[in-house]
């Protein structure tokens, strides 16, 4: 018999924990583990308005926040681009977050996670 559809996010969790571990292990100067503070980044509230990191997308994962990895991309991209943003190119922060992104966007690939997607159904 096929195994009845699970509705909860068990799937999708185990998906997302494994991307976050993935990417997570990248960091390894820890840039993007936690909020970005404003004492370590004068300003930063007032030009980052919707900041992220990977301790937030981790709560949000658990707190079943994703419907789909797209949207887990999203946040990912989100974390890359504020640092791109506030950052000048010229500073290790801004060339980690490019570095992070270019391997993120080979890891999600559309089609890497269309073929992903049938292989779970
Ligand atoms: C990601 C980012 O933009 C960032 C992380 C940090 C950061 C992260 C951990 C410890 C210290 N600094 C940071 N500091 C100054 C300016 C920007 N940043």
């Amino acid at each position: 018999p096929t195994k009845p559809p699970q509705d909860d996010n068990t799937n999708l969790n185990a998906c997302i924990d494994h991307l976050l571990r993935i990417l997570s292990r990248k960091d390894k100067e820890g840039f993007f583990q936690y909020p970005v503070t404003d004492q370590f980044a004068p300003g930063y509230s007032q030009i980052i308005l919707r900041p992220m990191d990977f301790s937030t997308m981790r709560k949000k994962m658990v707190q079943d926040e994703y419907a789909n990895v797209l949207e887990f991309r999203s946040d990912f991209e989100l974390m890359c681009e504020n640092a791109m943003k506030y950052n000048r190119p010229d500073t290790i922060y801004w060339q980690a977050a490019k570095k992070l992104l270019a391997t993120g966007s080979k890891l999600m690939h559309k089609d890497k996670l269309i073929s992903f997607r049938r292989s779970v159904e």
